[in-house]
């Protein structure tokens, strides 16, 4: 290699390592898998050491993946928080060992192996054992505080437990990940699926777009989980563990979810042998891991091993190689989304890969596939490392036959012929046409979902015959069928469309919130549409109002709304078609009811806390919320009402200190009936 040659390679890997950790601390929408992001990172740190004189300047290799997004306040750790460094090979580990056996002088030195959990991470503090505040890594220096959406988080306790012989330091960052399961990431693309919305690879993605949600109550909806192993500051200093085993029995006694199984080892082999071990097994853990972590167990010893930049010296992640395999690249297919967005899907040769047959696999857009110069005909390798849905990393070039081309993406929208477009910044490429067919289907189908107003028996098979049939272009079409026309779908179908139509005019009186959700407005998603609905009091309000009118007293923005949404509803307005959209809504008679703003709830604001006697949480808000009240998740002055049962915790003494009125059920069922 010539130093032009490197100079110029360092360059780009460090711009592409950039763009990659934007995608995947910031956006959570990584575009490549982490194997092969960790060998870019690679080749990019290897020819910094090599040529030093063109490593100078801020390099990713010697920095934290920043996860920082606007929206949140930031808050400085009390102590750094860190990455690691990680290999994938059994050498290298080996290496590591030996490296602190020379650097301390010492044989015997005592490791401790865990699992990697492939989550986000977080560091608690908990002052005097309380709660005090949850942040996300951020550059390692400071990060996003993201509180009111971990108090969501069931497992997570307020308070630590005390237990004989576990100090409870005056001050403690205890850091963690933030995960979720895999049957509650399948059960969220499920429902996305069926808005139409984009799928999450994976269920890091997925935890860390959720704890990055600037509504909690959203947030809520998902069952995040948490696991808690290691520590930052800690105060008073008498109060550190002297061993990371010990560290890992108070957080068990602390009451806080842990790994659930972690191995000692002295020497190279035993290390090696728990790794498998730990590999086995990871199966049957609750959170995704994608390696194991080895550290040194001693404290002191951690101590005079120290750090770099980046990660800490007595620690190391050995990373399991992910799930991957060969197969011929059959076709690619093109598939359009509610939005316009074309995503590009490989038909494979099916092949065996993590336990299940995979046929088909994502290729993300456009530019990947030119960056990755995949062709049909091409033999590919399909991985699903964590990655759910399995996705295409690259192409063999040696199994490339002469005859293969390079891929033309469509320029045309496949479904309706349209130019496509790319807009400014983005790496989508969109069908611009609102009256594309899929478009129309898929937009159809959320507004009749059951998220949105629930029209029974106009699933989405029932909703692409109907814009099949010509008979359904927008929404409001749905209010104007024809009962012949349904009765030509098939013999003895009287008694089904007639069904079909009561539904359908009962769908006219659904929620206010119901049909401004099924609008599909860009980032309102449900609990932001009832606040909408409550503020706006109607379809026509909402449509036609400005910015001021979003902004309450002095920049404060509606309940959850925050700027950024309060734009995006602007933008979508302003766009004469969404709001034909709503005129004819209201021309064809629907009537969304509001909430009764005459009941003594109305405009009021509940806190929910311990375990009612008989009402579960969702009813309780679902009967505040039908009464034109709203539920938030932490107590302020702003509160009306802190609606308490058994065990209400820390929001029970905040109630009082703030001197917010407390009650029970009997006397919230007393408010609600008007008495
Ligand atoms: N696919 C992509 O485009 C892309 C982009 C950027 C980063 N990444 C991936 O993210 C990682 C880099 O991010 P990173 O800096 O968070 O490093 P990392 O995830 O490799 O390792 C550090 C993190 O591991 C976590 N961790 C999990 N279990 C742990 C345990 N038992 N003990 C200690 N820490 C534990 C901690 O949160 C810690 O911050 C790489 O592995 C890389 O593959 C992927
Ligand atoms: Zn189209």
């Amino acid at each position: 290699m010539t130093p032009v040659e490197a100079q110029s390679r360092i360059a780009e890997l460090r711009a592409q390592v950039a763009r990659h950790d934007e995608l995947y601390h910031r956006r959570a929408q990584p575009q490549i898998g982490d194997f092969e992001y960790d060998a870019l990172k690679r080749e990019l740190a290897e020819l910094e050491a090599a040529w030093p004189q063109f490593a100078r300047g801020a390099s990713p290799t010697e920095q934290v993946g920043d996860d920082r997004t606007e929206g949140f306040q930031v808050y400085r750790h009390r102590e750094r928080m860190m990455s690691l460094d990680n290999t994938y090979s059994e050498t290298e580990l080996r290496e590591f060992h030996d490296r602190l056996v020379r650097e301390l002088e010492r044989d015997g030195l005592k490791f401790v192996i865990e699992p990697k959990i492939d989550g986000l991470a977080v560091s608690i503090t908990y002052e005097k054992g309380k709660l005090v505040r949850a942040v996300t890594r951020g550059n390692g220096i400071e990060g996003d505080d993201i509180t009111t959406n971990a108090l969501t988080i069931k497992s997570l306790p307020r308070e630590l437990k005390r237990a004989d012989g576990v100090p409870l330091p005056a001050v403690i960052e205890i850091r963690g990940e933030v995960f979720l399961t895999t049957e509650e990431f399948l059960r969220i693309n499920r429902q996305r699926e069926e808005a139409g919305e984009p799928l999450y690879a994976n269920p890091r993605n997925l935890a860390a777009g959720t704890i990055k949600q600037l509504d909690p109550r959203e947030v809520a909806q998902r069952k995040l989980e948490v696991v808690l192993y290691g520590r930052g500051y800690v105060e008073p200093a008498s109060a550190l563990p002297e061993t990371q085993a010990q560290f890992h029995g108070w957080v068990k006694a602390w009451g806080l979810p842990t790994v659930e199984r972690f191995w000692t080892a002295t020497g190279a082999d035993e290390i090696w042998a728990a790794v498998q071990e730990l590999d086995a097994l990871r199966d049957t853990f609750a959170y995704a891991t994608d390696g194991a972590v080895v550290k040194l167990d001693a404290v002191p010893l951690q101590r005079r091993a120290g750090s770099t930049s980046k990660s800490p010296r007595w620690a190391m992640a050995y990373k399991f190689a992910p799930d991957r395999a060969e197969t011929q690249l059959r076709a690619i297919t093109v598939q359009v989304g509610r939005t316009g967005v074309l995503t590009p899907v490989a038909e494979l040769d099916p092949v065996q890969l993590a336990g299940t047959t995979v046929s088909r696999a994502t290729l993300h857009n456009r530019d990947e596939i030119a960056r990755k110069d995949i062709r049909v005909g091409d033999f590919v390798y399909v991985e699903k490392a964590g990655e759910i849905i399995p996705a295409v990393i690259g192409v063999n070039p040696a199994r490339r036959a002469p005859e293969c081309v390079p891929y033309v993406f469509p320029e045309k929208c496949p479904e309706c012929g349209t130019a496509v477009v790319q807009l400014e910044g983005e790496v989508a490429v969109r069908c611009p046409n609102f009256s594309c067919p899929v478009q129309v289907r898929r937009r159809v189908q959320h507004f009749a979902s059951k998220a949105c107003v629930d029209i029974e028996g106009m699933g989405e098979a029932m909703v692409d015959v109907l814009v099949e049939k010509g008979w359904v272009h927008s929404v409001p079409d749905i209010y104007q069928l024809k009962r012949e026309n349904l009765l030509t779908l098939g013999k003895s179908v009287e008694k089904s469309t007639d069904k079909l139509l009561e539904a359908i005019e009962a769908s006219k009186r659904a929620e206010l919130w119901r049909f401004i959700h099924g609008l599909g407005i860009p980032h309102a998603g449900a609990a932001a549409a009832k606040d909408l609905a409550r503020t706006f009091g109607g379809l026509e309000r909402l449509a036609s109002a400005r910015y001021e009118d979003f902004i309450r007293e002095k920049a404060s923005v509606i309940g959850g709304i925050g700027e950024t949404m309060a734009l995006a509803i602007l933008a979508y307005f302003a766009e004469p078609r969404n709001r034909a959209v709503v005129d004819e809504l209201v021309r064809v008679g629907v009537q969304p009811v509001v909430p009764n703003s005459g009941s003594a709830l109305a405009g009021k604001t509940f806190v929910l806390t311990g375990t009612l006697p008989t009402l579960t949480r969702d009813e309780a808000t679902a009967q505040i919320e039908a009464a034109g009240g709203k539920v938030s998740s932490g107590v302020s002055k702003k509160t009306s009402y802190v609606l308490a049962g058994e065990e209400a915790g820390s929001k029970l003494e905040k109630a009082r200190a703030l001197a917010v009125p407390v009650i029970d059920e009997a006397e919230f069922l007393r408010l609600l009936s008007g008495g």
